[in-house]
């Protein structure tokens, strides 16, 4: 018997950012791998014109549940949805719900955050920073509470090439950004991101290294533990390999890659690119969840889930790969043969734009006007060109890692818990696997 999955029978959970990539993962493993746990507390908000309810069903409806469904069919009895948004004082929440969490949580898994790059510094901080300062204070106040295991990034400090698992101070104390936040004005604040933000590339990772000084300096005498994942990208195995639902981090990309869209990137090969499945990070994260909560560490511990240390995998074998996949399973409407070439030159990025990407889609897009059609695939391009600049950060550095703690980790977990659960070094020695098993799910689950 799974000692992990055993210990989060009979577990009242409580999870933010549910409704997310990485939350709905975390959710399904816990609901297939521990059917007794007690129950699972979401923290959702209205989106779209859809109730609470709604968007719990649809998501329970989703591919990626039809396994738990199978074994659990009422699994929707062991989901309670509490409606809060993290961006308000006390979430917004109503007060009984609150003084059920409060009485009940044994386990916190916070997910929730904005991962967009280009988010106004003051929703970054409202959402990485504040959110969790809030999150803090009702887990002090939860008297059952056993651990509180939080979400950030491996690269809340890329400002760094070599990171260890702890924590580093940032430049200006998280207090004194929160504090600036309630008094200056948008445009005030625009203006002095860059000053404040420094090296780091965006608000996303200036952000998350301020939320993980909060939890140091605001943790008291809590049990947590936080999980660095790098790039995360579609399931290895569970529920089945490649699931994915969103375009973040290179899916987009590859995607735009296989249609035949993106033909260059500014991208420097022998970089390394570090992807890590979805369903590992959850791995990780309930091992984790166990181990902070059983062990009960003197100190809080960061847990990396990368796989660049172990064994790395460069841009330029990422490019090969997604072009064997392609060729292997090509779409069927694509716009071009797919090829990617990657230049680590600016000038040379910008001319292959011109004549690669640009120049085809006016061409392409005049085609559409005389046939009477709305042209398209300009606006389309300016959208992809600005998320790659975006990107281009990530694809021309590496960054070492190290995993210590998530190696003493699996060396503390049973025999069968090391049998049965995937922790990060194994992803690094299937990483082939991983990758090329990214273009087939993304194929059929978004590019429809
Ligand atoms: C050959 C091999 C190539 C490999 C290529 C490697 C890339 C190597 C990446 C490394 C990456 C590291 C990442 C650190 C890993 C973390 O720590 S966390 C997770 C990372 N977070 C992200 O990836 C978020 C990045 N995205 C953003 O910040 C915003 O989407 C952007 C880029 C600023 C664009 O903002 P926007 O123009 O307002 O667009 P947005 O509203 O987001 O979306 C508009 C439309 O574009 C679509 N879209 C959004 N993003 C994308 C996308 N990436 N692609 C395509 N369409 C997209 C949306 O679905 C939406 O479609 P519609 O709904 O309109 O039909
Ligand atoms: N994906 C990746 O590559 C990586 C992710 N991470 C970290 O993992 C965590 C999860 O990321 P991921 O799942 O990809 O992110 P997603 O963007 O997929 O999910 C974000 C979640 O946060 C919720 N959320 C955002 N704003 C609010 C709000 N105001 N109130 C309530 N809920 C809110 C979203 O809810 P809603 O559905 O309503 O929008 C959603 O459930 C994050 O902390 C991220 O920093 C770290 C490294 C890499």
């Amino acid at each position: 018997m799974s000692m992990i999955a055993a210990f989060y029978g009979n577990k009242s959970i409580l999870i933010t950012g549910a409704t997310g990539f990485l939350g709905k993962v975390l959710m399904e493993k816990l609901l297939r791998t521990s059917p007794h746990l007690k129950v699972i507390y979401i923290l959702v908000r209205p989106k779209a014109g859809q109730t609470l309810q709604q968007r719990v069903f649809q998501i329970l409806d989703s591919k990626l549940f039809e396994k738990v469904k199978e074994s659990c069919p009422n699994v929707h009895e062991k989901i309670r949805p509490i409606s809060a948004d993290l961006d308000q004082r006390d979430f917004a929440m109503g007060k009984e719900d609150m003084q059920e969490l409060l009485a009940s949580t044994n386990i916190i898994f916070h997910c929730a955050a904005t991962v967009r790059f280009d988010a106004h510094l003051r929703n970054a901080v409202q959402l990485n920073v504040i959110a969790t300062q809030q999150l803090l204070v009702m887990a002090s106040q939860m008297p059952k509470l056993e651990a509180f295991i939080h979400f950030s990034t491996a690269f809340s400090n890329c400002n760094l090439n070599q990171i260890d698992e702890v924590i580093y101070p940032c430049p200006v104390e998280p207090r004194k950004i929160i504090d600036s936040m309630e008094w200056l004005d948008d445009t005030i604040i625009e203006e002095i991101t860059p000053k404040l933000i420094r090296d780091w590339p965006n608000t996303y990772t200036y952000t998350k290294a301020l939320g993980e000084m909060v939890i140091q300096q605001e943790g008291g005498n809590l049990n947590i533990a936080i999980i660095r994942p790098s790039i995360v990208g579609p399931s290895w195995q569970e529920p089945f390999p490649g699931w994915v639902d969103n375009l973040n981090g290179p899916s987009g990309m590859i995607i735009a890659t296989g249609k035949g869209f993106l033909r260059s990137i500014r991208a420097t090969p022998m970089a390394v690119a570090d992807l890590i499945p979805v369903d590992m990070v959850v791995n990780l994260t309930l091992a984790a969840g166990w181990y902070t909560a059983v062990h009960r560490p003197k100190s809080l511990l960061i847990y990396h889930s990368t796989t660049g240390g172990l064994n790395p995998c460069k841009w330029s074998e990422m490019g090969l790969q997604v072009l064997a996949s392609f060729k292997k399973i090509p779409f069927e409407k694509a716009f071009r043969r797919p090829n990617a070439n990657f230049t680590t030159n600016s000038l040379s990025a910008q001319y292959w734009n011109a004549v690669t990407h640009r120049a085809p889609a006016i061409v392409y897009d005049c085609y559409l006007v005389l046939t009477g059609r709305k042209p398209r695939m300009m606006k389309l391009m300016t959208r992809l060109l600005k998320t790659i600049s975006m990107l281009e950060y990530f694809t021309n550095r590496s960054w070492e890692w190290t995993s210590a703690n998530s190696e003493m980790l699996r060396s503390e977990m049973s025999p069968e818990d090391q049998r049965v659960t995937v922790l990060t070094t194994q992803a690094a020695r299937n990483r082939m696997d991983c990758i090329s098993r990214y273009c087939l799910p993304l194929r059929k689950s978004l590019a429809g």
